[in-house]
């Protein structure tokens, strides 16, 4: 949240630790406050001003309790305490996972080994011959009592006798009793033998045989080559060993670490044991004083190198917990890219719930990452061909299988990546030529439109006591009667819409509005963009989005632009993917930390076809197919075709005689002239911005209303006629 500075009494004076470093304090609100008499307490600072930062409940809890361990008994310590069960036990998903591959696993070895059980015959029978004469051999030994022969000789070639003497005469008490045994054992087994013939079922005696040959075919085996062969070769990934990040990280050239590791050097210190997580090491790593996660994560590669592993399987990331030097190395036992993706559970058509959290993506772990499109705007930036449409598409067919929610779909690259969502889509656009860009604004105007009625229907709502949080609920979007449903404009190549010489700021001043407004009012916004800079991406809206996902970028700018303002330094570096990292992003979502998402494999234009139909079908039986969908033609704004005459208009309302009028004035003569054109200008600000796209800007300037002078934003004549007289000479001179 924003800086804000507060005019209110402190209550309590707990210390926070800041992320500078400073001590700052956590405030209630005065409505908060539970002890009354404590506001006489503190009347002393009734009017001081606080500069601070809100922070929300939860944050201000952990702080409260981080603070009362702090205040408290000298017994309590703030810790961080782990996980009493390990993640497979504590996870349903995992938990299947692991059943389904161990059960997977018996299947496939079972399988296996029935298949090839004819060889396996083949093989013991060829063995038994061998079998029988390691047995025997093995068996001669042991009656002989072979393995004292080399100390005997020892003493004989010692010329040692009585020592031979010892040695003889205990081999041939030795040899005594096993021949004895060998023959006692013999007679039993002939005994058993006739006693089986007589007595067992054939088919016991058959398996005994098959048993005997077996075990004996078995015996003759080379070591190299066993009888049955293996079901499953284990890829061995090898473990992440401490010694193994040492010398990946001593490798990366970074003075402070070889400093480190240097003779008397602090070394590096490894808080956690390094364990399993998921399906890979993590490390924890305290990085040397001074050295930055951010420094290794600009050295990935290097890093991968070091470690011996595929790039793909390697990412370190920074602990947001804990200080700046605080590293998480996260070795996957597979490349993220080459990774089999647990199945996505839209792919084959559900109805989704956009108020509620759907999957975007996997993790490096290959966890589903969920994301809640309601309430949020969206910003998808990358350099070309890194997965940028493919993501924006995914989330287009995720509102597109809520029947409730109304999309607007906008490829402006016009290779028709979005066309599969024509078929649910309430309005379509492809390309940038002059019809589709006056059908876009067209739209756009409407959403403004529809945006302030939402905006003034929520605060009428709001007063009855329906609309709690004084933003669309899951209740009041079902109502059709209020109609407000979910409505969701996806953007391709969004800077084609800024960048227009005519009509880009106002595309940006309503998409700003949409972006700022939108979430709370059920308008979610995605812009997808390959270039982004202030100019593709206005800061308006980058500075506004609540939900960034970035591909590849080539620069902390770029990266910047999307994932947020000092991102970079945080170690939130999406200029460290690969060219072959298709389709991973960072997703920093609304209130979660950054995190690396790959999102869903192989939801190509087929793919993504059979998933709009499922969504035609939710809608054709929630009756809300609209628009395009169905075939209607959307209605162009009249205006958008006709010349813009807003400069002209004013010189005809305002007359020369004066010289300067408030905005508000102009408006209302506006209207009169013209209702249809003038009627969404609803506040001295539309004016404002409308001029500004004409070159002409607004200022404050004195009039009078009942008799009384104020000082108020107005346009000036002579900067509108000398605006209109330049653009008359230039047209004439074009
Ligand atoms: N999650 C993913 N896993 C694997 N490959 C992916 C993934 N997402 C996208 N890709 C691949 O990345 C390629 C580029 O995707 P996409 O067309 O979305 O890129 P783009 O950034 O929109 O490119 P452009 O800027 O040219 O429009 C596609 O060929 C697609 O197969």
């Amino acid at each position: 949240m924003t800086e804000q500075p507060q005019n209110h009494r402190p209550e309590g004076n707990e210390h926070q630790a800041h992320e500078d470093g400073e001590q700052a304090r956590v405030l209630r609100f005065p409505s908060e406050r539970l002890n009354p008499d404590q506001t006489r307490d503190e009347g002393e600072s009734e009017n001081q001003v606080i500069d601070g930062e809100l922070v929300d409940e939860d944050q201000a809890q952990q702080v409260d309790q981080s603070q009362a361990a702090e205040a408290g008994s000298s017994l309590v310590r703030r810790e961080k305490r782990e996980p009493v069960l390990p993640g497979w036990a504590s996870s349903v998903e995992e938990f299947r996972e692991a059943a389904r591959w161990a059960v997977g696993y018996a299947g496939h070895t079972f399988a296996f080994h029935a298949v090839r059980c004819p060889v396996y015959l083949g093989r013991i029978l060829i063995r038994v011959p061998q079998g029988t004469l390691r047995l025997l051999a093995g068996f001669l030994r042991w009656v002989t009592d072979a393995e004292g022969r080399t100390v005997r000789h020892a003493a004989a070639d010692r010329a040692d006798a009585a020592e031979y003497l010892r040695l003889s005469s205990q081999r041939d008490s030795r040899v005594r009793g096993r021949v004895y045994t060998t023959v006692g054992l013999g007679a039993a087994a002939l005994a058993a033998f006739f006693l089986g013939r007589a007595f067992l079922p054939e088919l016991v005696q058959y398996a005994i045989v098959a048993g005997a040959l077996g075990g004996v075919g078995w015996l003759g085996a080379p070591a190299d080559q066993p009888i049955a062969s293996r079901a499953v070769e284990a890829t061995k990934v090898p473990k992440l060993t401490s010694n193994a990040v040492e010398i990946a990280l001593n490798a990366l050239g970074i003075s402070g670490i070889n400093q480190a590791m240097g003779k008397g050097g602090e070394g590096i210190g490894f808080p956690k044991p390094i364990s399993r997580d998921g399906k890979g090491w993590r490390a924890d790593v305290d990085l040397p004083h001074g050295v930055t996660v951010g420094d290794i994560m600009d050295r990935r590669e290097k890093l991968a190198s070091g470690l011996r592993r595929p790039l793909g399987c390697v990412w370190p990331e920074a602990d947001n917990g804990e200080h700046a030097g605080r590293l998480i190395l996260w070795v996957g036992d597979q490349d993220m890219r080459k990774a089999k993706q647990p199945a996505w559970a839209l792919r084959k058509g559900v109805r989704v719930d956009l108020f509620q959290p759907q999957p975007f993506g996997t993790d490096q772990r290959g966890r589903w990452v969920d994301l809640r499109l309601m309430f949020t705007s969206v910003a998808i930036g990358a350099i070309p061909r890194m997965g940028k449409t493919f993501a924006l598409r995914e989330l287009l067919l995720i509102a597109a299988l809520d029947p409730r929610a109304e999309l607007h779909t906008y490829d402006l690259k016009g290779t028709g990546d979005l066309d599969p969502l024509e078929k649910v889509t309430h309005a379509h656009g492809v390309g940038d030529d002059d019809e589709e860009i006056e059908k876009a604004i067209s739209d756009l105007r409407k959403l403004r439109d529809e945006l302030r009625r939402r905006a003034k229907l929520i605060r009428d709502l709001a007063k009855q006591g329906l609309a709690p949080e004084n933003k669309v609920t899951p209740e009041l979007a079902g109502k059709k009667s209020l109609g407000l449903h979910p409505i969701v404009i996806g953007v391709d190549e969004c800077q084609v819409w800024f960048e227009h010489p005519e009509v880009g700021e106002e595309f940006e001043a309503i998409c700003t509005d949409l972006v700022k407004r939108g979430p709370a009012l059920g308008i979610i916004i995605m812009l997808a963009t390959q270039r982004p800079d202030a100019k593709s991406l206005p800061t308006g809206i980058s500075a506004n989005v609540s939900t960034r996902f970035c591909l590849k970028v080539q620069g902390q700018t770029e990266n910047d632009m999307v994932l947020g303002t000092s991102k970079y330094k945080q170690g939130v570096r999406a200029t460290t993917f690969a060219w072959a990292d298709k389709g991973i992003g960072y997703l920093v979502g609304e209130g979660s930390d950054a995190q690396i998402v790959r999102t869903v494999a192989g939801l190509d234009g087929p793919a993504s076809e059979k998933v709009a139909a499922y969504a035609r079908t939710l809608r054709e039986q929630a009756g809300t197919l609209t628009g395009h969908a169905i075939g209607e033609t959307p209605e162009v704004d009249e205006t958008a075709s006709k010349k813009d005459t807003l400069l002209e208009d004013i010189l005809a309302v305002v007359g020369e005689t004066e010289k300067k009028v408030w905005n508000e004035r102009v408006i209302a003569r506006l209207y009169e002239l013209k209702p249809e054109v003038y009627g969404t200008y609803r506040e001295s600000a539309d004016l404002t911005a409308a001029l500004k796209r004409h070159g002409v800007r607004t200022a404050q300037v004195w009039g009078t209303s009942e008799g009384k002078g104020a000082s108020r934003i107005g346009i000036t004549r002579t900067d509108i006629a000398d605006e209109v007289a330049q653009r008359n000479r230039r047209e004439g001179s074009g």
